[in-house]
């Protein structure tokens, strides 16, 4: 097997009219997290569901384990822990016959720890799926999707229903068992500090174009963000180098900006500006500007 749990080359794919994704390559390393952001309709769902083999590629190519997901379901879909964005469980199980149900597919699956995370998750046996709360519903997603201890994890909206509280400590400590035991997560999501907390890798994508995917350290320490004062008041912002988004008036702006600094530096002494302070954006700051960028760009277009 290559070193790549998860290829994807070229993928396009398009409902009707709508491009939801375009051209995209991405892959994942053996013992990752690697997390999946963009706004509503991005096209994070579509990518996943290719890699499930739900979707079969209109151009391009995805590769699960070296295996095509849509020729060998059993050899891909096996060797997966899935929790879909609607959480889709069977509507007529109580819990405990959910997880009789889903352990009978995998012979891997390993009942003490499905009684370890139903005791964490808090879940009933005898509750039934449709009364579960959003909250109890993603818990009881996965707990099934992990009890087989699967090499692979997909998570779509892991965190979407469940509180803060249960976010942080169970999805952190899940996510990092997962890799700590040599297995790798591929999860979307809409919130980037956790996407920033559990990542070692990202892939923004932006109406489905990959606007960048790259080890997480290397996506904050490409990016910064300065104070800068003017010598006279600016009615607009002038064009400055590797500047991605900006906000301020008059004399003081705020910039985060990617790349090398030298040539913005220079740029600044030219225009007569001091750069009154500079600090490292947040994942979520950076994921901002570049999507400002992007529409900027397209704007031109
Ligand atoms: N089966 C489908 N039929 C028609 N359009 C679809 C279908 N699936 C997805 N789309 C469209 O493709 C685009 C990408 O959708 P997708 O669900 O992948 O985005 P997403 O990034 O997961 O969004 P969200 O964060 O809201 O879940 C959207 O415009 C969506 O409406």
């Amino acid at each position: 097997m290559s070193e790549h749990v998860i290829e994807v080359n070229n993928l396009s794919r398009h409902f009707g009219k709508k491009q939801a994704l375009s051209d995209v390559s991405l892959s994942v390393p053996e013992g990752c997290v690697f997390g999946l952001v963009g706004e509503n309709g991005a096209g994070k769902t579509t990518l996943l569901k290719h890699v499930l083999g739900f979707l079969k590629p209109q151009q391009g190519s995805v590769r699960v384990f070296g295996l095509d997901p849509v020729a060998d379901p059993p050899g891909v879909l096996g060797r997966i822990g899935h929790l879909s964005e609607n959480r889709d469980l069977p509507a007529w199980m109580t819990v405990r016959e959910l997880i009789e149900f889903t352990r009978a597919f995998y012979p891997k699956w390993d009942p003490v720890y499905a009684e370890e995370l139903r005791m964490m998750f808090e879940l009933s046996l005898n509750q039934k799926v449709p009364t579960l709360s959003r909250g109890q519903l993603a818990r009881a997603g996965l707990l099934v999707a992990l009890a087989h201890r699967p090499p692979l994890l997909v998570l779509d909206e892991p965190s979407s229903g469940l509180d803060p509280v249960v976010r942080k400590d169970i999805l952190d400590a899940i996510i990092r068992t997962v890799v700590d035991e040599g297995r790798t997560v591929l999860f979307s999501s809409h919130l980037l500090d956790e996407v920033q907390r559990v990542s070692d890798r990202i892939a923004i994508l932006d109406q489905g174009k990959l606007l960048l995917t790259s080890p997480l350290d290397e996506v904050l320490v490409s990016h910064y963000q300065l104070t800068i004062r003017f010598l006279e008041p600016q009615p607009f912002f002038p064009q400055l180098t590797g500047a991605l988004m900006w906000s301020g008036s008059g004399r003081e702006w705020k910039i985060v900006c990617n790349g090398q600094k030298q040539e913005l530096e220079t740029e600044l002494e030219q225009l007569e500006a001091e750069i009154l302070d500079q600090t490292a954006p947040t994942l979520e700051e950076i994921f901002v500007a570049r999507m400002k960028s992007a529409q900027r760009a397209s704007a031109q277009e």
